[in-house]
């Protein structure tokens, strides 16, 4: 049965009356045939359930019975009930003929018994002796006619007490099912067509939207993911990291020179020029060109004497070894962000000099270059975080106490040290955070109070200290995220689709 047809035929009795108070009673299109099987009522509840959800009609289900014959009721709708088979068999009265009950079993078997008592009962045969008669010349087989009404109509109209005598007697089987009855929906109408779920720019150009059908929204329904911009997971922990630094009272170091200087990035760190850490296999050099802009002149000298022969009071000897200033021109992709802070300290040095000295927290988080093996967990870049502070009599429980308080608000709360090596720091200190997922402390970063023989030469008053401390922006992030593989965080391999839903981008 076509669905669009039945919806159609609701639709369309709907507009004339103000009900269809029975479905079963709808004359199928098509044929002459009412829908009264349980069949045609799926049929029919299947089209409402769609004219349904269109608000354009309510329904009303109801439960109905309908009946079926047994194989034994099937059997007597043909050949007619075990009685009537009897009253058949019999001859008239005072035919001449006589049938013994005996006989009559021969020639019915089954039926004989069954039928015998109910013949009597109704008066259709009677006996003398063991002679069996008909006392009725005509009879009405009714167990037959209903049964025959069951076969086509699947119900009774002799009503509830006719059905439970037949099925007492085996003859039927129930067989629910269901029915409906029908009314106009708030958005009743008789125009079926599919409504349009979009409005086009066709349909305004043409104004046939004035005759469409719109579907209604669905407020439910996933909405389509937006394809606006995203900041990528390794940016939005560097916001977070700069919202600390500002918190804190920091102010952010210029970090835009990725090309450096040997003398930025080494020489003005107190790095020795020998040291293994500016082989080529650790740092990448610039061909070309093969000289960047001097630092000035009264710097490098002074840089100069502090690494071959250490300060004019003796108090440090330097590394007794030559400096080359044509070494300090090399240019280099920077190993650090460090090279940054050399710059700003010594910016803030000459000026103390100036103006007088006056305190600075400074923090820079950008990228660095080494030649390392690419593997799953390093690249050749990565982005550094790097926080200096300048001030006078610092100590390092200043710096331990300042580092406690920043890892804290990152999140990471549980910290150690471990003595270390810098050129440029004594003490040196690597820094541990515990991480709850690994169950081990891992080093996230390094830090240090700065040398006399770096800051010395800036031109820092004596009581002046730095302390400084750096880490890598990746590492903290992949354990944050539950990265595994770098290269899923920065790079080409980074998926947009990944960025886009990353819970990183939430904060
Ligand atoms: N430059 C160091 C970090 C650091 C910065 C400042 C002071 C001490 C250490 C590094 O690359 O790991």
């Amino acid at each position: 049965m076509d669905s669009s047809e039945l919806q159609q035929l609701v639709v369309d009795i709907l507009e004339k009356e103000t009900a269809i108070p029975d479905t079963r009673k709808l004359v199928i299109p098509g044929t002459k045939r009412q829908a009264a099987s349980a069949e045609d009522q799926n049929a029919v509840i299947s089209a409402l359930a769609s004219l349904a959800s269109r608000e354009i009609v309510t329904y009303d289900q109801k439960d109905a019975f309908t009946y079926l014959l047994t194989a034994e009721g099937a059997q007597i709708a043909r050949d007619g009930s075990h009685e009537a088979l009897v009253w058949a068999a019999v001859p008239p009265k005072d035919s001449g003929e006589t049938m013994t009950i005996k006989q009559l079993q021969e020639s019915l078997g089954q039926a004989a018994k069954i039928g015998q008592g109910k013949a009597f009962k109704n008066g259709w045969v009677g006996k003398d002796r063991d002679k069996l008669f008909k006392l009725v010349a005509k009879i009405v087989d009714t167990t037959r006619e209903e049964l025959n009404e069951v076969e086509k109509t699947g119900t009774l109209k002799g009503g509830e007490k006719a059905v439970a005598e037949l099925r007492k007697r085996k003859l039927l089987d129930q067989k629910k099912s269901l029915w409906c009855t029908v009314k106009k929906g708030p958005a009743f109408t008789t125009d079926l067509r599919k409504p349009e779920t979009d409005l086009t720019a066709e349909m305004l150009a043409t104004g046939s939207w004035k005759d469409s059908t719109f579907k209604k929204y669905n407020f439910d329904a996933d909405g389509t993911p937006t394809n606006g911009g995203a900041l990528h997971p390794l940016m939005k922990v560097r916001e977070e990291v700069r919202g600390i630094f500002f918190e804190m009272g920091f102010a952010e170091m210029p970090t835009d020179a990725f090309v450096e200087s040997c003398f930025w990035n080494f020489d003005a760190l107190y790095v020795p020029q020998q040291h293994p850490a500016r082989e080529t296999q650790d740092t990448f050099y610039v061909s070309s060109p093969l000289r960047g802009l001097s630092p000035p002149k009264d710097y490098l000298d002074s840089v100069a004497q502090y690494h071959s022969r250490g300060s004019s009071d003796g108090s440090s000897r330097g590394y007794q070894a030559p400096f080359s200033k044509e070494e300090s021109h090399r240019l280099l992709l920077r190993t650090h962000t460090t090279s940054c802070s050399a710059r700003m300290l010594y910016a803030l040095a000459q000026k103390g000099k100036k103006d007088g000295f006056k305190p600075a927290k400074l923090f820079s988080i950008d990228r660095v270059f080494r030649n390392e093996a690419v593997d799953a967990t390093h690249l050749a870049e990565f982005h550094q975080v790097e926080g200096v502070v300048a001030d006078r009599g610092l100590t390092l429980g200043d710096l331990i106490g300042f580092m406690q308080t920043f890892f804290a608000k990152m999140g990471l709360p549980n910290l150690r040290f471990k003595p270390a090596y810098n050129p440029y720091t004594e003490p040196s200190l690597e820094i541990f955070c515990w991480h709850p997922g690994l169950g081990k402390w891992v080093e996230i970063g390094n830090s240090g109070m700065f040398r006399p023989e770096m800051l010395e030469p800036m031109g820092f008053p004596p009581d002046v200290r730095v302390h400084g401390w750096g880490l890598g922006l990746e590492r903290p992030t992949m354990i944050r995220y539950g990265i595994t593989n770098i290269r899923s965080l920065v790079g080409h391999k980074v998926s947009i689709d990944g960025v886009e839903k990353s819970p990183a981008v939430r904060f």
